[in-house]
């Protein structure tokens, strides 16, 4: 576990920088560090002991208690991660649950766990996701959040809709610190440098991967990110994979939660709505499901003016709605090459390579309309 090694020592480095500049607003004492780390090739029934083990060593008043006090579940084996709800008898005889998150094999080719974690740190500060307890080895442990996850047909729902605005301005105001560059174009780079010097052991998936014309993809990639620059999309700390499984309402308490912040990074605004309307096409990408004007608009006018969504100017609902329709293309050139790393990298048994010609193929259906969009909006605000 060299490179989960690396989060560690990079984490406790950051942090004692921070401290030492004086700009350091979080208190980490409360975040509980273990040096274990959880096979998650071991089978279930071997993998339970150690969890147990791990929260013993991370929790100390769990530590006297016998096994049979703790009961340990899947909730989800995710595309990127395994993770597990440990429930807990406590001497009390009272029931705490928490989860606990065991990172998938090589996800550190896609994701960043150093910002990740500094990420979550400030966000659940702000009172997003579940509250970070505890960092190991191979992962972290988390609150137990008691509420429904939504379904993508439960994402359109116009009551929820404004939630969801309302909910991911805020989150878009939390302040990170370190470098507030945005990481959209870094990252897709990043991504194309090692999706296209890949080799499949499996001869069909490399003589698909022959097809891909990367010459024609980077010419793509360049020249929407020309067109977006012209955009001026605020920069903010985005979510960037707001999908359905990565919201939960609690309907008793009205209480609507954003998890999973993975990808999250400082970012251009209209990345993260536009990536998040790419979602409505579910689980099985239909992307007849993309939300119609009237459905954005919706969200527009919750996310620019929560408190008066009706005063907003048809100006500015106009722009937002360039906006978000040019970055949506970068959404799907983004999960298109993520997709193809994965399907080198991960163990996980999923078409990724079908995923990437899905994701490219309905970037090229909706370019010619979102570039004209672009353009003519462009155009006639005097910016070209
Ligand atoms: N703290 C939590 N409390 C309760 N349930 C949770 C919690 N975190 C996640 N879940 C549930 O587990 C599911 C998967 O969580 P999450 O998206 O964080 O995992 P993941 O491994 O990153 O999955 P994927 O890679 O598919 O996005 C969520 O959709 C939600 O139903």
């Amino acid at each position: 576990m060299g490179a989960t090694k690396n989060i560690w020592t990079a984490m406790e480095a950051n942090h004692a920088k921070q401290s030492h500049n004086g700009n350091s607003t979080f208190d980490d004492h409360s975040i509980l560090h273990s040096n274990l780390s959880v096979d998650t090739a071991l089978p279930f029934p071997l993998m339970v002991p150690r969890v147990i083990a791990l929260c013993k060593d991370l929790f100390r008043k769990w530590a006297k208690l016998n096994d049979s006090c703790f009961s340990v579940d899947t909730v989800s084996g995710g595309i990127t991660n395994l993770l597990l709800k440990v429930s807990v008898k406590e001497e009390n005889g009272e029931y705490v649950s928490v989860t606990v998150r065991l990172y998938g094999p090589n996800t550190e080719y896609v994701i960043n766990r150093e910002r990740e974690l500094q990420a979550i740190k400030y966000l659940s500060a702000a009172g997003f996701g579940a509250k970070l307890l505890g960092v190991f080895g191979n992962g972290m442990v988390q609150s137990f959040i008691n509420a429904r996850t939504l379904t993508p047909a439960d994402m359109r729902k116009p009551k929820l809709v404004s939630e969801i605005a309302k909910q991911l301005r805020r989150f878009h105001q939390v302040e990170i610190p370190g470098s507030k560059e945005p990481q959209l174009w870094v990252d897709i780079f990043k991504f194309f440098e090692k999706a296209s010097t890949l080799q499949f052991e499996d001869t069909d998936k490399q003589r698909t991967y022959e097809t891909i014309s990367f010459k024609e993809v980077h010419k793509e990639v360049t020249e929407l990110k020309e067109l977006t620059t012209l955009l001026n999309s605020p920069v903010v700390f985005a979510h960037n994979d707001l999908l359905s499984g990565n919201l939960m309402h609690n309907e008793e308490q009205e209480k609507l939660y954003l998890i999973d912040f993975e990808y999250g990074s400082y970012n251009y605004r209209g990345f993260d709505i536009g990536n998040h309307f790419n979602e409505y096409a579910g689980y099985d990408c239909d992307y007849s499901l993309y939300p119609s004007k009237d459905e954005q608009y919706h969200f527009f006018r919750h996310y620019l003016e929560p408190e008066k969504p009706y005063e907003v100017s048809e100006k500015d609902l106009e722009a937002l709605y360039v906006e978000t329709n040019t970055f949506m293309l970068a959404s799907h050139l983004y999960w298109a090459l993520w997709a193809l790393i994965q399907a080198r990298m991960s163990p996980i048994d999923f078409d990724y390579l079908g995923y990437y010609f899905l994701r490219y193929n309905e970037y090229k259906k909706q370019k010619r309309m979102c570039f004209s969009l672009a353009k003519s909006h462009i155009s006639g605000s005097g910016k070209a």
